[in-house]
């Protein structure tokens, strides 16, 4: 008998374009590279075709799914392989620190991609492959002084090295979404890997504060997002005053936002906070 999903209206809302190019999924569980010893996080069911091939290399695979609908699909694949357990949930509430996984490969829901982006980067992981938006994977992996570049490849780009895969075209899907799609590799970068930063948070607000006016001078930006950091107007000028002063900084406040990059960020936020905290 057809399972019942056959007749099940995909949902637009939650981002159930699903793969039909067997290709393309061998590809995403090639460049994750996955083996018996791995344990395999996935966020979306879908019908189960990036599920199975992921099953049948690693020793485990999780997989959260939020549309209790595709449960005949989920059956279909735990009968195949033993080796999934699926968690119906949002991928955003579930806590990934009761999941014991080291690599994460799967085709986002697009509507989530900044947030489950945040949220994978506070775990540790070997390797995430995913797919996205063509544009906003443009973006993730963009470098300084391109148009491209902005928070979210500063926000990425601190924490992991972030290789483009390949382009994937609609056709891929079933239904085709409009827009085209790429796949990611994400690698984390290891503690000694990064830059020191004094606050994490102060350094979020930093890079906010800076790309909400990305074609400006980082000094414009600094004083119109002042809000950003937790300060007002008085205080970032005279902020800036001592940091010109002090003329110890590798960077130049003149400089456009877009052309900085993430080293100098980093050393800007820390000088920032230092002098903030009066340190
Ligand atoms: C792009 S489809 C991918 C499905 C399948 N992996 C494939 O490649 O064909 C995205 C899947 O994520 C599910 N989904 C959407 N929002 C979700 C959320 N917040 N948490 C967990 N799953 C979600 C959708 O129901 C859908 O099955």
């Amino acid at each position: 008998m057809e399972p019942r999903c056959e007749i099940m209206k995909q949902n637009k809302k939650l981002g159930q374009c699903f793969l039909k190019d067997k290709n393309i999924v061998k590809k995403a569980v090639n460049a994750a590279d996955i083996n018996k010893n791995d344990i395999v996080l996935e966020i979306g069911l879908g019908k189960g075709i990036l599920t199975k091939e992921l099953a049948k290399n690693a020793k485990k695979v999780y997989v959260i799914e939020l549309d209790m609908r595709l449960e005949p699909f989920a059956e279909e694949v735990i009968a195949e392989y033993p080796n999934v357990e699926i968690i119906w949930n949002d991928a955003l509430k579930v806590n990934l620190d009761e999941l014991n996984f080291n690599k994460i490969v799967a085709n986002l829901p697009y509507q989530i991609s900044s947030p489950i982006t945040f949220k994978f980067l506070k775990k540790d992981f070997d390797v995430a492959v995913l797919m996205y938006q063509y544009e906003f994977a443009k973006r993730m992996i963009a470098k300084e002084g391109t148009k491209e570049y902005g928070r979210l490849s500063v926000s990425v780009q601190y924490y992991a090295n972030v290789q483009f895969v390949c382009k994937v075209s609609p056709s891929a899907f079933s239904p085709k979404p409009k827009v085209d799609s790429a796949i990611v590799k994400i690698t984390k970068k290891e503690p000694n890997e990064l830059y020191y930063l004094e606050d994490k948070e102060f350094f979020e607000n930093v890079v906010r504060a800076l790309f909400q006016h990305k074609n400006k001078t980082a000094k414009k930006a600094l004083i119109n997002s002042c809000h950003e950091m937790g300060l007002n107007r008085d205080e970032i000028k005279n902020m800036i005053d001592t940091l010109n002063n002090l003329n110890l900084s590798k960077f130049d406040l003149n400089e456009r936002v877009f052309t900085l990059n993430i080293e100098k960020i980093v050393e800007l936020s820390n000088m920032l906070y230092r002098i903030k905290n009066k340190l």
